[in-house]
């Protein structure tokens, strides 16, 4: 095991995130969603709460999926053959993510629906 500073710690992690947004078509749907609703949000001038519940939701569904990832990798390496248990491992870390996303969806749909209706009241 190897120690590093502060900042090599920090490197490593980027990297994960990195390899994450390489490898998982998931991943790059999340973040192109996150970038829409970040973009959303700003040109509707969201009140400061509704921004935590967005970067909450978003937080939530791209974490779920690093440690979906992370498990993938781990499940993998452990049990490249077929196996109930790896199949259990991998099937649960995909629910976790599911259930964020749904989370995520009704969030944004409460979070959204007051502005966008006042806009479209207002005639845009
Ligand atoms: N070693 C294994 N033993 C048994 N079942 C497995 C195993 N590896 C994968 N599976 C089954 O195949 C499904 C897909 O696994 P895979 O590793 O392809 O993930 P994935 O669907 O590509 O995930 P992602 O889309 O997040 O990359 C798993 O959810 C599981 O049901």
């Amino acid at each position: 095991m190897r120690s590093g500073s502060l900042i090599s710690s920090f490197g490593y992690a980027i990297q994960g995130v990195w390899y994450a947004l390489r490898t998982q078509r998931n991943m790059r749907i999340h973040a192109a969603a996150a970038v829409v609703v970040i973009i959303a949000a700003a040109l509707l001038h969201l009140s400061w709460m509704r921004w935590v519940v967005l970067l909450l939701a978003i937080t939530l569904v791209m974490v779920m999926e690093l440690m979906n990832t992370a498990l993938e990798s781990v499940v993998d390496l452990a049990s490249p053959e077929i196996h109930p248990l790896a199949k259990a491992a991998k099937d649960t870390a995909a629910g976790a993510v599911l259930l964020a996303s749904v989370f995520a969806l009704v969030a944004g749909i409460i979070v959204f629906y007051r502005p966008l209706a006042d806009l479209l009241g207002s005639g845009g």
